[in-house]
């Protein structure tokens, strides 16, 4: 049996561990480690045997190649969020602030069953498999879910709370039955996986072709919640009237925009510093004007120090301004205690989460009442209201 290595916690990397080695920000590696194998880069190669043994989240340092420098590498346990930044691209892919989002939007607990499809490159289905009971993942490519389907294995999902199905929703819905290409593994005389899904999560082309299929695999005595995760305003509308026709309710789209913003120090530049820039751009002009002036009547001096200054066409140079509060002329470091200073926030424009729309949706099937319970429970009131 495989460990579940993304969701159990372990202090010292061993033998056959799956480890995310942290190169650099944008450069995360999946890495098993094998005591005869070496992770190499491009500073310098890193043997396993040196790693085993240490704890995680270790830095491990060697020294370059040619240089007296160091390289350095992070050994990391892997986790959904980490996987999500290193993982092999099969599909596009929903990232951490998407997944997070979802999940607390549609109360995913150790009680929640969920439906996912397609499973693409499987990210979320990590981030799923880390919170919920159980996770019924779809996928339609064959390639893709076979791929998929030993990821999960050495992952130790499948052994936990993952199955994953060979299946195009669109045509023949979520119900796995014995002889389908799943994962699932049938006990006794059962024919058919009792879903009985709280949450679906629907990552497709034509979500609203798979939504008709899920009244027979959701459960009907408790509310279900799906979302749809579609890039387009015109999948959205298709998807809206698909709900609609099939009776979810408390309909609501969000779009996520990840944004991350930076604390900067701004230059109070005033009034005085305008006028005092205008006067010296005056100034320089003119001496400008007078040094060419002169040039042209051959009356400049040798003597004059100025004539020293000049750039390799033999044009004067006048000399530089030292303060120069429109951001030409010396360099003035951020923070200066010499100048004004006052805090902003920028915006970094790029950040990894791809904006689709994300529409919510719920369904309580079976709205009767059960007289009984609500009996049961108005009687335990009164009687806590007498005592
Ligand atoms: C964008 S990817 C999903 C990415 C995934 N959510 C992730 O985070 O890695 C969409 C996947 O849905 C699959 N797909 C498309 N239509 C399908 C269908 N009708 N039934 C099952 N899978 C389907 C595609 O093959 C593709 O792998």
């Amino acid at each position: 049996m495989t460990a579940r290595c993304f969701s159990d916690y372990k202090d010292l990397i061993e033998e056959g561990d799956l480890t995310l080695i942290w190169v650099s920000r944008d450069n995360i590696k999946p890495v098993r480690m094998q005591s005869e194998e070496t992770f190499n880069t491009r500073y310098g190669s890193f043997p396993h045997k040196d790693i085993i043994g240490k704890p995680y989240g270790s830095q491990i340092a060697i020294r370059t190649k040619g240089s007296n420098k160091f390289a350095f590498i992070h050994v990391l346990q892997p986790t959904p969020e980490l996987w999500t930044l290193s993982l092999p691209h099969r599909t596009q892919i929903v990232y951490t602030p998407d997944s997070s989002y979802i999940m607390q939007k549609l109360n995913c607990s150790p009680h929640s069953k969920v439906i996912e499809a397609g499973t693409g490159s499987g990210s979320f289905s990590h981030a799923f498999a880390r919170s919920v009971g159980h996770l019924f993942s779809f996928e339609f490519h064959h390639v893709r879910y076979e791929q998929a389907l030993e990821e999960f294995k050495e992952h130790g999902l499948i052994d936990d709370n993952v199955t994953i199905t060979h299946r195009d929703v669109c045509q023949g819905g979520f119900t796995i039955e014995k002889g389908d290409t799943t994962s699932y593994e049938f006990i006794n005389d059962e024919t058919a996986a009792s879903l009985n899904a709280n949450v679906v999560f629907l990552d497709l082309p034509a979500p609203w072709d798979a939504i008709p299929h899920l009244d027979s695999v959701i459960a009907t005595e408790e509310k279900v919640g799906l979302c749809c995760f579609s890039p387009c305003i015109e999948q959205v509308d298709k998807t809206l009237e698909v709900l609609e026709k099939y009776g979810w309710a408390d309909v609501e789209m969000v779009e996520i925009q990840g944004r991350q913003y930076e604390s900067r120090r701004q230059m109070v530049r005033s009034l005085d510093d305008a006028m005092e820039r205008l006067r010296d751009i005056k100034r320089h002009k003119l001496q400008g004007v007078e040094r060419r002036k002169r040039m042209f009547d051959n009356t400049i001096d040798t003597s004059d120090e100025k004539i020293e200054k000049r750039n390799e066409d033999g044009i004067p140079l006048t000399e530089k301004a030292k303060f120069n509060p429109f951001g030409k002329g010396s360099r003035i470091k951020e923070g200066d205690s010499n100048y004004k200073w006052k805090e902003v926030t920028k915006v970094e424009s790029e950040i990894k989460s791809h904006t689709s729309y994300l529409t919510f949706a719920f369904k309580v099937i079976n709205k009767c009442r059960d007289e009984e319970q609500v009996n049961e429970i108005l009687q335990s009131i009164n009687k806590k209201s007498k005592d």
